[in-house]
């Protein structure tokens, strides 16, 4: 396919458009009934904003309506831009994902990536900007130091540290050094001659000296990299300007996960420029391991002299659920204000217990059949259900995975390594998406108008080509170009006949690999093409063999139709009808004394994935009473009841009961439940 010029950050599309704008009187929200009062002020509230609010809220709804106000009524005029910043990458693709459903018309005008994309895309553009100090003359490779490689640079700078400061050098730990001493200090256009008599600043120098002054090129990781986008824009005020000229509106996502260097970096661009509007909730903090500042909407409020506005309806879960939610949340914030919950209730019984098993191999038998009953009794599908645990995902996988095949449904281990990636960073990958759309377009004769218009809209970013209607025609023509092609060669090669690689060759073989290899390294910084065509490969290895269909494969691949398996930081932001969250114990929260807060939050991600239903299971009779009591003393405060899973009417005998007796659960017969 023709490959158009790569579209520059901090410039502005040639081309015109017409474009219909909505009055405010007239403009509504599309994709969704309403908003909640609050909600409505803070759209329309013109200066900076921070949005708090707890789990369900609809904080990224609401970034992507008011993305949609502010395009359609014209206060983004064209062709400036809305920048909006998510942490992770999914996160990022799925408000561009909530904008293009919304207002489609202005979805190239949405620009949606990581942070760490943002600043590595500034370092590689202008790097020849920086000051003389920082230049990389050789270039930079992405590189992570371990934590013993940072407390062997640690006791190697403390001898040569100056006698005033060695105490204090010698007190920085190795944990917390990049994310917080490298990641928040400023560095200095000219480096000093003699080091800094700050302790702090001391050892940043000599770890920049370390990985980026010597020969050969520089090692850096992506903090590094955020603190040289900094000095940038700091230093080349046109480049500042040019980024806020192109950005009136700057979006932050999950605010509560932002680090010390993200922070000082937003403040650095844009405080007092673009009108900045971060969302986020402090309880859901859960990245304070990887340096997630204290207290950041509250920062963010006072730096950008924000106005605040507090949500409090709850979308996602029903009241029950809110409620027990309530209990957790105080906890996390004594001034967690009561939340009305906007579900409506679909089921019977109660939505919120704890079970209690005498082993993992009968948690997984008793929780196979009660989702097999639960499917056949209200037709949900099996992707409505979570099994959720703190972490060692993989440790459930193959209990569940027996017990649930003997009623013929799939279980999705998210968590999984294919390659070198995680499966749910491939599956929503948007260059494994693009395989699969055309995979899919040229298997079904009658065409996929959705698939359609994502693997176009893939393709437009791919070519820097969103805004220019006359290059995305051509990218159109060529894709029909493609399909038609790829139609042919599978119909040769049915998916029993051909292996795995010859599929994804031909895919890739379709595509302009230099365009994609360029996109990828600037929308994933880090990342390599090859990693994620390696891991598709080593997907579709797995799943080809099986299928007599490229439909099939297809299906297969994303395994959409399956019970989801996943950890508590791999579910945020999402969301499931019943979630079972596992291994209610010592050994899965064997951390929680570390960070006793945080590990609280990581339970109130957790359970609040639920919308209707939260089964938390343990098959640790001691778990009541050990490191996680707090957790057991919380729920019982929300009057979530314990039953014991080892007598099951009709199937167990006396011998169970007594087994039953002898455990410390307090017990509840589950009579008249839902098994
Ligand atoms: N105004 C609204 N009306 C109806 N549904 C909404 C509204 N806002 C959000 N939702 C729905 O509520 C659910 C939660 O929304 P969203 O993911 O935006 O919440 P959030 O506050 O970002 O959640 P969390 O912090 O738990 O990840 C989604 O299913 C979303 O589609």
């Amino acid at each position: 396919m023709s490959r158009p010029d790569a579209d520059d950050e901090a410039s502005t599309p040639t081309m015109t458009r017409p474009t219909v704008l909505v009055s405010d009187a007239d403009w509504r929200p599309s994709g969704i009934d309403e908003l909640e009062p609050a909600a409505w002020r803070a759209l329309y509230h013109e200066g900076n904003t921070a949005v708090v609010a707890g789990p369900g809220a609809g904080k990224s709804e609401f970034l992507a309506q008011k993305a949609a106000y502010l395009l359609q009524t014209g206060r983004c005029p064209w062709p400036q831009r809305i920048l909006a910043i998510s942490f992770k990458r999914d996160a990022a693709a799925n408000l561009r994902r909530r904008v293009a459903a919304r207002v489609p018309e202005h979805a190239d005008r949405f620009v949606s990536m990581t942070f760490d994309a943002f600043t590595k895309g500034l370092v590689d553009r202008f790097a020849s900007a920086l000051p003389d100090s920082w230049r990389m003359p050789h270039g930079y490779e992405i590189s992570y130091a371990s934590e013993r490689q940072v407390e062997a640079f640690l006791s190697d700078i403390i001898p040569s540290a100056p006698g005033s400061i060695r105490l204090q050098v010698a007190q920085l730990h190795a944990s917390r050094f990049i994310a917080d001493t490298v990641g928040s200090w400023e560095l200095p256009v000219t480096v000093p001659a003699a080091g800094p008599d700050d302790a702090a600043a001391y050892a940043a120098l000599q770890w920049w000296r370390l990985r980026s002054f010597g020969r050969g090129p520089a090692r850096v990781d992506f903090v590094m990299l955020n603190r040289l986008a900094e000095l940038l824009v700091r230093c080349v005020p046109k480049l500042r300007q040019a980024l806020r000229i192109t950005y009136p509106y700057v979006f932050v996502d999950e605010f509560q996960d932002t680090t010390s260097a993200q922070f000082s970096f937003l403040v650095s661009v844009f405080a007092g420029g673009p009108t900045a509007t971060a969302v986020g909730d402090s309880k859901q903090r859960i990245m304070g391991w990887a340096g997630a500042l204290p207290k950041a909407l509250e920062r963010f409020a006072e730096a950008f002299d924000a106005t605040t506005y507090p949500l409090t309806w709850n979308f996602r879960s029903t009241k029950a659920l809110v409620d027990v939610q309530h209990v957790i949340a105080t906890r996390l914030d004594p001034n967690a204000v009561p939340v009305m919950a906007k579900a409506d209730d679909d089921i019977d019984g109660n939505p919120a217990e704890v079970w209690t098993f005498s082993s993992l191999d009968r948690e997984a038998a008793v929780i196979a059949d009660w989702i097999a009953g639960d499917i056949a009794a209200s037709g949900r599908a099996p992707a409505d259900f979570a099994l959720l645990a703190r972490q060692k995902i993989a440790d459930f996988e193959s209990r569940f995975r027996a017990q649930l095949s003997r009623h013929g449904i799939n279980v999705r281990n998210d968590d999984a390594l294919v390659a070198t990636m995680r499966l749910q960073d491939l599956l929503k990958h948007e260059i494994t998406r693009l395989l699969l759309g055309l995979l899919r377009l040229a298997d079904q004769p009658r065409g996929l108008p959705k698939v359609w218009h994502e693997v176009l809209a893939t393709l437009t970013r791919i070519h820097g080509a969103e805004g220019d209607n006359i290059v995305q025609r051509r990218i159109g023509d060529d894709l029909s170009t493609s399909i038609v092609g790829l139609r042919a060669w599978l119909r040769a090669h049915p998916p029993e006949r051909t292996a795995g690689d010859d599929v994804a060759s031909f895919l890739l073989g379709l595509l302009d690999m230099a365009a994609l290899r360029r996109y990828v390294k600037s929308a994933t910084p880090g990342e390599q093409l090859h990693l994620v065509t390696d891991a598709f490969q080593a997907r579709l290895a797995t799943v080809i063999s099986a299928s007599a269909k490229w439909t099939d494969v297809a299906d297969q691949f994303e395994c959409s139709d399956a019970v989801v398996l996943l950890t508590a930081h791999r579910a945020k932001g999402l969301e499931y009808h019943t979630v079972f969250f596992l291994g209610l114990d010592d050994q899965q929260w064997w951390a929680h004394d570390r960070d006793p807060i945080e590990s609280t939050s990581t339970f109130f991600v957790g359970l609040s994935r639920a919308a209707q239903r939260i089964i938390f299971t343990t098959t640790s009779p001691y778990a009541r009473h050990g490191r996680i009591a707090e957790f057991f003393a919380m729920l019982d405060d929300a009057g979530v009841p314990e039953i014991n899973r080892n007598w099951d009417p009709g199937m167990e005998s006396l011998e169970s009961m007594t087994e039953i007796s002898a455990t410390p659960f307090r017990r509840l017969r589950q009579s008249g439940r839902r098994a």
